[in-house]
């Protein structure tokens, strides 16, 4: 049932193939499909409810690549987001063991693969990283949790804390720390007690524990067939003792791996690894694409998706840059454009490609000039019909009216919209005939049919600048700044031709 979220999409999409974008409405209908889908995964109902509302924004207007469907185009959208909520902010497998002996505490419910974990750990750090390791077990509660430690310790070749019965918790992480510290060490494992629930004694000494420690990392281990549980239990441990990342053990079981997405949302702690087996080798770095991918049970369309889009993209600058040659601007052009710049990063990724235009990005912020306005710009030109994107000159005040309702938004905003695009095509005219925008064109754009400015030297950039001078008076002929420049705003020099005020 859960593999088939793509095909259930599929259904979802297939009568609408032939629009050119996705819709509000049919984007919410395959968020229905994609909500139950992390659900099944046992993602938790508040985490699957934020993500599709994260989902929406970024699906609804998307244009629709050629050779796949909408329903392929939507998940491998989910699966973007997915992997952007489940990463964490740098590698997951940089444990930060620096500053010898770094103590590690290794938390989490009994039973959840604790032991086996820290054993995995040690493996790793002793052979891939030559760290000098030492292991030592606080569970006073069940004698032979020590002697497992132990013996597994014995197995991948590095040193356990020796046993010495009646010792508190506190009393042996005390004595695992200064012989770690003799014994020049360079970490050192506590294996805490595991726990059936969460419980407040052993809370306590786990805290305590801490305290004496303090610990570099703490890792929460959970089971990752758990499911729903996995969340409360990450958000008590955080919440009273306070974990740096979590490693999800039994991910070679059949389970979703939801849990992973829910404990990362909730806590907001990364995964770092994942246990993929009872050996002491099966320990692997979390990787989120793989997690996303088990997630949505869907096979390559990740690639496939991207593939398609790239041939699409090629064919489609190729197309504009023809057309801009020729002079030509209408509505689907413009609407190219500001595509484009959305994929780009919108007003603030683009302007933050342009070599010292860090500044000027925050003002067009602070001026209203958003991702928000090329959005509202997309939906006003997608508000048109056929007939209309092709030839604006046809809009008089009624349609006017109808193209703004449509897109839910003021008529005025709709003439700025006009405005700009007048400018744009006046330009394109005035270059195609002088034959000036086939060299702008050629010296700039890059295999996204937009402005490659990053990658051109100072010199492409003022032949570029020179070839458009003419015809480019200011950022009226950029789409989204109909306005002109934000006031107090200057320009690199080798760009003022492009981007001069009039
Ligand atoms: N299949 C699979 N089994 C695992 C994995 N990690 C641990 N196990 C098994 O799970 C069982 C419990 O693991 P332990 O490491 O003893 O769990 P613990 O959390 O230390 O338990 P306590 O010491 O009782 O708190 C053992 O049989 C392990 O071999 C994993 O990633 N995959």
């Amino acid at each position: 049932m859960f593999e088939s979220l793509s095909e259930r999409l599929g259904g979802v999409f297939d009568r609408l193939t032939k629009q050119g974008a996705l819709s509000e409405a049919d984007v919410d209908t395959a968020l229905r499909e994609v909500r139950v889908a992390l659900l099944e995964a046992d993602v938790s109902l508040p985490v699957a409810r934020d993500f599709v509302k994260a989902v929406k924004g970024k699906a609804t207007g998307q244009s629709v690549t050629r050779s796949v469907t909408p329903g392929q185009q939507v998940v491998k959208i989910v699966h973007d987001e997915l992997v952007r909520m489940l990463a964490g902010d740098g590698p997951a497998d940089a444990l930060k063991i620096d500053n010898p002996p770094a103590a590690v505490l290794m938390v989490g419910l009994q039973g959840s693969g604790k032991t086996t974990t820290t054993a995995k750990l040690a493996k790793r750090l002793k052979e891939k990283n030559g760290k000098r390791v030492l292991l030592a077990s606080l569970d006073t509660n069940r004698p032979a949790a020590m002697e497992q430690l132990a013996i597994l310790a014995g197995q991948i070749g590095v040193d356990s804390l020796p046993i010495v019965k009646g010792e508190s918790a506190v009393q042996i992480a005390k004595r695992a720390k200064t012989q770690a510290a003799m014994g020049g060490y360079d970490v050192l494992f506590l294996d805490t007690a595991g726990r059936l629930h969460i419980d407040e004694v052993l809370m306590d000494e786990v805290q305590s524990v801490r305290d004496i420690a303090q610990p570099r990392e703490t890792l929460l281990v959970v089971d990752g067939l758990t499911g729903q549980d996995a969340v409360n239990v990450a958000t008590e441990f955080e919440a009273k003792v306070g974990i740096t990342g979590v490693v999800l053990t039994r991910m070679d079981g059949d389970g979703r791996g939801g849990a992973a997405l829910s404990m990362r949302a909730v806590t907001g702690k990364p995964i770092r690894f994942v246990g993929l087996g009872e050996k002491m080798d099966a320990l692997e770095t979390f990787e989120p694409e793989r997690v996303a991918g088990r997630i949505l049970g869907m096979g390559d369309i990740v690639a496939l998706v991207e593939k398609a889009r790239e041939t699409f993209e090629a064919e489609q600058a190729e197309r504009m840059a023809k057309r801009f040659a020729k002079g030509l601007f209408n509505m689907n052009d413009l609407r190219g454009q500001l595509e484009q710049m959305l994929k780009m990063g919108g007003m603030q990724g683009l302007m933050g490609m342009l070599p010292g235009m860090g500044k000027m990005a925050k003002a067009a912020e602070e001026a209203g000039f958003d991702d928000r306005m090329l959005r509202r710009q997309i939906a006003l030109i997608n508000s048109m019909t056929k007939k209309e994107r092709a030839n604006p000159d046809l809009l008089q005040a009624s349609r006017k009216k109808r193209i703004a309702q449509g897109a839910g938004l003021e008529v005025q905003e709709l003439n700025r919209l006009l405005k700009q695009h007048k400018q744009m095509a006046d330009m394109m005219k005035k270059m195609g005939k002088g034959g000036m925008m086939k060299q702008a064109v050629k010296a700039m754009m890059g295999k996204s049919g937009m402005p490659d400015l990053k990658n051109m030297s100072p010199e492409q950039l003022e032949d570029a600048a020179k070839a458009m001078k003419s015809g480019m008076g200011g950022m009226g002929g950029m789409p989204g700044l109909g306005g002109g420049l934000p006031r107090g705003m200057s320009l690199p020099s080798g760009l003022s031709g492009l981007m001069k005020k009039k």
